[in-house]
């Protein structure tokens, strides 16, 4: 062997993974690297390139690349435009690939190979990987792969990419494969060269030779479809679904809940009891356990709010649900494209930043942008919580209904109403022309057991991290700045009024107190920056360290009886609006590449909360006659 050959042998290929949106490119790479990136049944999932590697059966290490799904290699969107970037070799840095591997969706070769026949052109080695091959054989679709693979002039390959083993025929055409040096891509004006019409007519023509299908496909997913995107019964099932979920969040979560508390409140006396008095007992029991306890305890709920998300996600409703909203964003001046980064603002208003670059029209995304955090997300849900648990009865409305659950709902409500009228305005300084919705229904399919179980354990170990690293740092600054100096002489506040926390507290509540907080809240607040959770958190510390043990586990009652209705209520309130996360200003700022808006986005938010949590708290205590 020469040096040359040597070379050529040790090095690590590099494929990357493309096709249309949803063909299961990720499900794939998942299956391939092994690793947990995000898979859900609608188009535009990935919009990031993301990198692994894996060795084949034969031992050959290859790197392979997830990129956002594409219909055509003139991208028409921000995550298209990194797919195309990749492939033409135009990003720098980026090695050039050694193969493309092609992903389409068995069922739905009419649309898949035009993408296909596109990438062709630009003369990099390529396989055809004939994904959701189960699918088609239930359908009775019969696709000659041979046939196939003489047409196209390249291998095909069949997999089943959410069944274990079943890649295994694409890692043994990678291990067939000679990788010499890779080949330069040629430029896209290739791509152009021949006109959409002909590429349409060689994909009829490949159809007929090689793709035959057998019977009645019996089609289940059109059947449910007339149903759910009825006029007037779809709303009416989408409403309903919400509803269930805002009812199960409240309904189902008490159980657990106990359990953890209990647990937690277990833990403080075990752990106080050991410790004895002093300052470690402090720091740990009422700054620590009673600080990230009170956290904890919302576990259960976001697990019931996520099992719900995955759940759609999975099965496929969601784009039907943006399709069903369309005609109301539509409305507004928004594009029913910005439904689902809305919709994964409810997780986090990051990731649902991120996924606005789906939405084509510039204005669109800013838009769309600039509302998310108005969609309330995860972080939100113990906050409300436990506000909800102090300020509202435990009682069953119109003999149904769960009031508290209610409540909640009211309160998503009233960030996507409020989302939808800030849209509105923003909008209304453009011209705008509403272009009609062009979504992919992806075919409904039964939710897997495994992939929810794994979405949840994720979502779990998220929010156990947070709670881990972000929320218990907090809480022992917390513990720091409100143990610190201590009481002076007769003293008649608890300790904490005289520290620094309490300093800051009574500074800020000279803003605050025409919104009803006083200087315990203001505490809560500032830490809460970081993440919304963590003024729960700090609320658990504050009152630990100003009410006795007790207070470590009960926090609800003790809120109850310290605030007024009308202060819970604008609290509430400030909630659905603040911008309490840092993070997410962060992320605009890099998603729109100007810190401008991030600003804008913080004034506007915090002017909403104010005069918003201001009319509630007033109002409130006109009609409570306080
Ligand atoms: N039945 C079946 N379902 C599959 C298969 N591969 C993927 N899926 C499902 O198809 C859906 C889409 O899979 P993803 O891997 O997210 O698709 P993607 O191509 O990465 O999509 P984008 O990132 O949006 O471009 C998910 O619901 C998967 O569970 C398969 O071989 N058979
Ligand atoms: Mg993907």
């Amino acid at each position: 062997m020469g040096v040359m050959e040597q070379q050529v042998a040790s090095r690590t290929p590099l494929v990357a993974l493309l096709g249309n949106p949803n063909c299961g490119k990720t499900a794939l790479f998942n299956r391939l690297t092994g690793s947990r990136q995000k898979v859900a049944n609608y188009a535009g999932v990935t919009i990031e390139r993301k990198e692994g590697s894996f060795t084949s059966p034969a031992g050959r290490s290859f790197r392979v690349l997830d990129l956002p799904g594409a219909y055509s290699l003139n991208a028409q969107t921000p995550d298209e435009g990194i797919t195309r970037d990749v492939v033409a070799g135009l990003r720098a840095g980026e090695a050039p690939l050694d193969a493309i591997l092609c992903v389409v969706n068995a069922t739905n070769l009419r649309l898949n190979l035009r993408l296909v026949l596109e990438l062709r052109r630009l003369g990099l080695p390529m396989v055809l990987v004939l994904n959701m091959v189960d699918v088609a054989r239930k359908r009775g679709i019969a696709i000659d792969t041979a046939k196939l693979s003489s047409e196209l002039g390249m291998p095909v390959v069949e997999t089943v990419a959410i069944q274990a083993g079943g890649e295994a025929a694409l890692l043994a055409e990678l291990d067939g494969m000679q990788f010499s040096a890779p080949v330069k891509a040629k430029p896209l004006s290739a791509i152009d060269a021949v006109p959409v019409e002909e590429t349409q007519r060689e994909v009829r023509r490949i159809l007929d030779v090689a793709v035959s299908t057998s019977g009645d496909s019996g089609n289940l997913t059109e059947k449910i479809d007339n149903v759910v995107l009825h006029p007037v019964l779809g709303p009416v099932i989408l409403a309903a679904l919400m509803f269930l979920i805002f009812q199960a969040v409240f309904s189902w979560a008490g159980l657990p809940m106990d359990l953890i508390e209990a647990g937690v409140g277990r833990l403080g006396e075990l752990v106080g009891a050991w410790l004895g008095e002093g300052m470690l007992h402090s720091l740990i029991v009422d700054g620590i356990i009673a600080g990230v306890g009170s956290v904890l305890v919302f576990l259960p709920q976001i697990l019931i709010l996520f099992f719900f998300i995955l759940l759609l996600e999975d099965v496929g409703y969601l784009p039907r649900a943006a399709f069903l909203l369309d005609r109301v964003m539509g409305s507004v001046g928004l594009s029913g494209r910005a439904f689902l980064p809305l919709l994964s603002s409810f997780a986090c208003a990051i990731p649902g930043i991120m996924a606005a670059r789906t939405i084509q029209n510039p204005r669109d995304r800013l838009v769309t942008i600039m509302i998310a955090p108005l969609m309330t997300c995860s972080a939100r849900l113990p906050v409300y919580a436990l506000l909800i648990a102090a300020f509202i009865p435990d009682r069953t409305v119109a003999s149904v209904l769960n009031l508290q659950g209610l409540v909640l709902f009211v309160l998503y409500m009233a960030g996507i109403l409020s989302a939808m009228a800030v849209a509105w305005i923003m909008k209304r300084r453009s011209e705008y022309k509403q272009q009609a919705l062009m979504l992919e229904l992806p075919a409904y399919h039964w939710p897997q057991p495994r992939a929810l179980a794994s979405g949840l354990w994720e979502r779990a170990k998220i929010f156990l991290m947070r709670v881990g690293t972000l929320i218990l740092t907090m809480m022992i600054m917390l513990w720091l700045l409100s143990s610190f100096p201590g009481a002076p002489e007769g003293a008649t506040h608890p300790p904490i009024y005289y520290s620094v926390a309490g300093l800051i507290g009574r500074g800020l509540e000279f803003i605050l107190a025409p919104i009803g907080f006083g200087w315990e809240i203001a505490i809560a607040l500032v830490p809460g920056m970081a993440a919304r959770e963590v003024a729960v958190g700090a609320l658990g510390t504050v009152y630990a360290l100003s009410g006795g043990d007790e207070a470590a586990n009960t926090l609800a009652p003790l809120i109850a009886q310290s605030w007024s209705l009308a202060t819970g209520l604008s609290l509430l309130t400030w909630y659905v609006y603040a911008p309490h996360c840092l993070p997410t200003l962060a992320t605009v700022a890099r998603e729109t590449g100007n810190r401008r808006y991030a600003w804008i986005m913080a004034g506007y938010m915090f002017a909403l909360a104010y005069v918003a949590a201001f009319i509630v708290y007033r109002t409130t205590l006109y009609f409570t006659g306080a």
